[in-house]
């Protein structure tokens, strides 16, 4: 693990890695399996570890970090460690027929060296996550967490040096200067989560050395409720997948478009469960089991301003509200009555506020979500299989759930990632694989006669008959 780091000690890593990586890229399956069940044995031995630092930097109740750090990285492990053989070995392509009497394959090829960008706001997962699909495809490995989670940054630096060599992975800590050095650095693969404004500046230092890239950024998820659901149980998936962690989550529902016929319900059950989720008397304890901070006072301050611009322009709350800047606590908010112009509405909040707005008409509500950048995340609560349908054929987004929030994230098998402004290329499981993957594609063709012989030029009239017939059948 680096602090503080400069120029030549980055470039001695990377020679370093450079230097392994093509011994590292032949590691056996067995070998990257013995890797990850190590990693796997460190966490499970070390889980109460996991909590301080991530309390220390976030205040995140314990509970939530077994759930949402370790719990999901443990999934993550356990998964990739199960279907590594299958991954990874040849994987057959059925013959051709004008290519007849060759084999085809697909022979999965490390990509090299990888550089590892995270976030502070599940400051282990959003680390670790990655980290297993690149040991899993054979990569080395920079992983530079995020500067604003310092405790867990340390602890993942040492966690690190203690599985794995030197030149296998390495964590180099720092912020925004460290990341532009280590850009500058021709990777195979760059994996970064973070803002869509930062995700545009690595997509543009990673095309110098035309390094593919896996951008897992951010976004406006709306969440969209019919007429036809039950709306207790609605108001409870949307507070517990909107305030998990204070709102700080990619995935978070950004903001809620109701149909009006169930607003005044709706309200109602946010603010029961709202007050059956998080209990205020927590506020400030160290005991506190249910609800975090703000990660900073910067942070805590950008809400606020969008908080008092929305009150101002005539937002009113439903439940929360309260600051308490001390202990950078901002409780979980409900706001309705809200203009479309607001700040709250432009940018993305990561933070405790969530805006409700109505709708009368599927269309309108559909042009609505249509108008923003395309988000991570589409949320749907209805029982009727026609307007979940309807809606997911004329939206676009990375992910879409039915009657639920949030809880993608935690499924291995499914594809996570964003389209257009909320990322690009997938991760976990498989997907995750691949992204660290070169899916090398391999004709091995016989010696001897083969039919695309017959031909080769001189292009007489014989051989411009069969191409005829060739493209008659096309
Ligand atoms: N799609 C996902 O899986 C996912 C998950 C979590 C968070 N996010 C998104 O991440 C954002 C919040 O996280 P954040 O505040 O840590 O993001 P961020 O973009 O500020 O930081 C992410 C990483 O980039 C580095 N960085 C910051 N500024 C930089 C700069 N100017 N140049 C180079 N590197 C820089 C940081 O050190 C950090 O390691 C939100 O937009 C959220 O939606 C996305």
């Amino acid at each position: 693990m680096q602090a503080n780091i400069d120029a030549t000690v980055i470039e001695e890593v990377f020679r370093k890695q450079k230097a392994a990586s093509m011994r590292l890229k032949q590691k056996t399956v067995q070998e990257r399996l013995d890797s990850l069940r190590q990693l796997k044995e460190w966490i499970k031995s070390n889980r109460e570890k996991i909590k301080e630092a991530v309390w220390d930097d976030l205040k995140k109740p314990p509970t939530e970090t077994d759930l949402t750090e370790i719990y999901v990285v443990l999934s993550e492990i356990s998964h990739a460690v199960k279907w590594l053989p299958k991954w990874a070995g040849v994987h057959k392509i059925k013959g051709y027929l004008p290519l007849v009497g060759s084999k085809s394959y697909i022979q999965m090829e490390p990509k090299g060296m990888a550089l590892i960008i995270s976030p502070w706001n599940y400051p282990f997962n959003l680390a670790i996550g990655p980290l297993v699909s690149a040991i899993a495809a054979g990569c080395t490995v920079v992983l530079k967490p995020s500067e604003m989670a310092p405790s867990t940054s340390r602890l993942i630096g040492g966690m690190v040096s203690e599985v794995f060599r030197e030149e296998e992975v390495t964590v180099i800590e720092g912020g925004p200067l460290v990341v532009q050095t280590l850009l500058s650095k021709p990777f195979d693969h760059v994996f970064f989560t973070g803002s869509p404004a930062v995700g545009k500046s690595v997509m543009k230092a990673a095309s110098e050395h035309l390094t593919s890239v896996t951008l897992e950024l951010g976004g406006k998820s709306p969440v969209l409720i019919d007429k036809a659901c039950k709306i207790s149980e609605v108001a409870e998936r949307v507070v517990w997948g909107k305030f998990l962690n204070c709102g700080q989550t990619c995935v978070a529902p950004d903001y809620v478009l109701v149909h009006e016929t169930e607003a005044d319900r709706f309200f109602e059950e946010m603010k029961v469960q709202v007050r059956k989720m998080f209990n205020p008397k927590d506020r400030g304890t160290a005991n506190n089991e249910d609800y975090g901070r703000i990660i900073n006072p910067q942070h805590l301050e950008r809400l606020q301003d969008m908080f008092s611009e929305a009150l101002d322009k005539g937002a009113q709350i439903v439940v929360g509200g309260e600051v308490d800047k001390a202990g950078n606590y901002m409780a979980p908010t409900v706001l309705r009555e809200i203009r479309t112009d607001l700040k709250l509405m432009q940018e993305e909040i990561f933070g405790p506020l969530l805006p409700v707005l109505t709708y009368s008409d599927i269309d309108e509500a559909i042009a609505f979500i249509n108008s923003k950048p395309k988000p991570l995340a589409i949320y749907v609560f209805t029982e009727e299989d026609f307007f979940s349908d309807y809606v997911l054929t004329h939206t676009s987004s990375g992910t879409a759930v039915i009657n639920d929030c949030a809880v993608q994230f935690g499924h291995p098998g499914l594809p996570f990632g964003g389209v257009g402004q909320s990322g690009m290329g997938k991760s976990h499981g498989y997907y995750g694989f691949l992204a660290f993957s070169n899916q090398k594609a391999v004709l091995h063709q016989k010696t001897g006669f083969t039919p695309v012989r017959n031909l080769y030029p001189p292009y007489g009239f014989k051989k411009r008959k069969i191409v005829s017939l060739f493209l008659r059948f096309k």
